[in-house]
């Protein structure tokens, strides 16, 4: 029996013909089950501690970099030749009903799916539209007039080869007449944020994540062939006496694979589990800096930690990988800043949910920072939209009372004043407000960690200090040399103080 050759696209194709080659090969055993060691790596003196770099340390007993890779590259929604691309951008408008988006306007979406597609490197905008619909779930999702006046226009613009339709995520069937009724490659909101996301993805988790993200994406791309094929009269053909019709075949294949990421996202999450817990014992408070893409999270880190490491681009979705960055408090107090991904309007929920986990991070921290881009002209709509996923995320509320919001980028706003006591102003790039910001900062956390500064007097002839720096933070001290008496500087909680004072009966503030 014939196995026919079809056009599918090209990442289900290659799906195919690795179940050619090795038809079990999807449980193969990339992960080594040696277990998680992990050693014991103490905040590092350059103030710079990524998962990155601990990953380094236990690689081999994790998941080798090849196998992640052909996880990775082997299956892109867009398939290969999508290195550049001269757009249209096309906005749907809905004026009115359930689907009219309240707190933006078309103008302002137009500007974000430019923004999108400049993201990507040798991808241009030629032109775009708005254009009104009342049906944008119709395949064609424009009305018949308006649909003849999109095409006509797209036919008259030269050099286009690519349409960019910004809604959230196109149907197959959709998808396919569109192509066919432009003859041009179709992309919706869901394709063109995973392509920046596979373009920045630089961990294993978050090219993982992605790979996940997509399965989805060629689930559906391969039901619509097949219904193509169908119609074609050839698509329920079995394949060499297996009993499996190549679609079930593919299906079968797409789900091992989907199996085999889940269960590398699984170990990946138990290290970064573990990671967590280690953090929480050597007692750095951990600060996660969170807020729509392109705010300025990563510039803020960077100059609340001077790590030069950091690098801060123009671009959305510059940061995919959390990243944890060490920096001091007024007090000397150290603190880790976690970089996060930052957020978008619409982002497709299968994206969001294949990131659930980077999000995690932000529930088990001491503090959250929620950065906004004040200059931006939808902010007002960037901060509803960063609340609603941190709902959606169950955040304890106590985390969410105590989050303090940054009002970011205030160099581009003559006089800027913030709105309220509570926010706090800063200029990342010009490094303004940001001492104002660690003090608060400290606060929150001396509050959130029930610790207190204190200074103490310790007789140096008994083990106090000695019991001070194994029990608690110590930060500074001071010999008073003629008491045989120091004046120690601690951070400490009510309980490891109340111990301090049962043991050594003082209590000298
Ligand atoms: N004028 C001005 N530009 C800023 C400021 N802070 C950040 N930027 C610029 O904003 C752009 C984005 O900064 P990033 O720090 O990469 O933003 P991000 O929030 O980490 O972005 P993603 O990781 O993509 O979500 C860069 O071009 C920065 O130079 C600021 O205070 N003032
Ligand atoms: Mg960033």
């Amino acid at each position: 029996m014939s196995t026919r050759t079809t056009n599918f696209c090209p990442a289900i194709t290659r799906v195919i013909q690795k179940s050619r080659v090795n038809k079990c090969g999807c449980t193969g055993g990339y992960v080594q089950r040696r277990g998680l060691v992990l050693s014991g790596r103490a905040l590092k003196d350059t103030g710079r501690f990524t998962e990155e770099d601990e990953e380094e340390e236990d690689e081999d007993e994790f998941l080798p970099d090849a196998e992640v890779e052909e996880l990775f590259q082997a299956h892109g929604p867009l398939g290969v030749g999508h290195s550049h691309h001269r757009v249209f951008i096309v906005q749907p408008d809905v004026k009115w009903g359930s689907r009219k988006q309240h707190l933006t306007t078309a103008d302002l979406m137009v500007a974000e799916a430019e923004g999108l597609i400049n993201t990507l490197e040798n991808w241009r905008v030629v032109d775009k539209i708005i254009l009104s619909t009342k049906t944008p779930e119709k395949k064609r999702i424009f009305g018949k007039g308006n649909f003849q006046v999109l095409s006509e226009r797209i036919r008259q613009t030269s050099g286009i080869t690519a349409v960019f339709v910004n809604v959230e995520r196109l149907s197959p069937v959709s998808e396919r007449e569109l192509q066919e009724a432009w003859g041009l490659k179709v992309f919706d909101r869901y394709s063109v944020v995973l392509h920046i996301f596979r373009c920045n993805a630089k961990t294993k988790e978050a090219k993982l994540q992605i790979s996940l993200a997509e399965i989805p994406l060629l689930k559906s791309r391969l039901k619509n062939e097949m219904v193509n094929l169908d119609q074609q009269g050839g698509g329920a053909r079995y394949i060499g006496g297996s009993g499996e019709t190549l679609y079930e075949v593919q299906q079968r294949l797409l789900k091992e694979r989907e199996l085999k990421i889940r269960s590398a996202l699984d170990k990946l999450r138990r290290k970064r589990h573990l990671l967590r817990s280690q953090r929480k014992h050597k007692e750095f408070p951990v600060v996660s800096v969170l807020g729509y893409t392109n705010c300025g999270k990563t510039t803020l880190i960077k100059a609340l930690t001077g790590d030069c490491g950091l690098q801060p681009r123009n671009q959305l979705f510059a940061t995919l990988d959390v990243t944890v960055h060490a920096g001091t408090l007024p007090s000397r107090m150290s603190v880790l800043y976690v970089d996060t991904i930052g957020f978008l309007s619409q982002l497709p929920h299968l994206l969001i949910d294949s990131f659930s986990a980077t999000l995690e991070d932000i529930k088990h921290s001491d503090l959250l920072i929620h950065v906004r881009d004040i200059s931006h002209p939808e902010t007002v709509n960037q901060k509803a939209n960063v609340l609603n996923v941190l709902k959606n995320l169950q955040i304890p509320d106590a985390l969410m009372r105590s989050m303090v919001e940054v009002h970011n980028k205030i160099d581009l706003i003559e006089n800027y004043e913030a709105p309220e006591p509570s926010v706090l102003p800063v200029s990342a790039l010009e490094e303004r407000g940001l001492t104002e910001l660690k003090t608060v900062v400290e606060e929150k956390i001396l509050n959130a960690t029930g610790k207190h500064i204190l200074s103490l007097r310790v007789d140096l002839s008994t083990a106090q200090l000695s019991w001070l720096y194994r029990e608690a933070t110590v930060q500074d001290v001071e010999v008073i040399a003629d008491e045989g008496s120091a004046l120690v500087q601690v951070i400490i909680s009510t309980a490891v103080y109340g111990r301090y004072k049962k043991l050594f009966r003082q209590n000298r503030e």
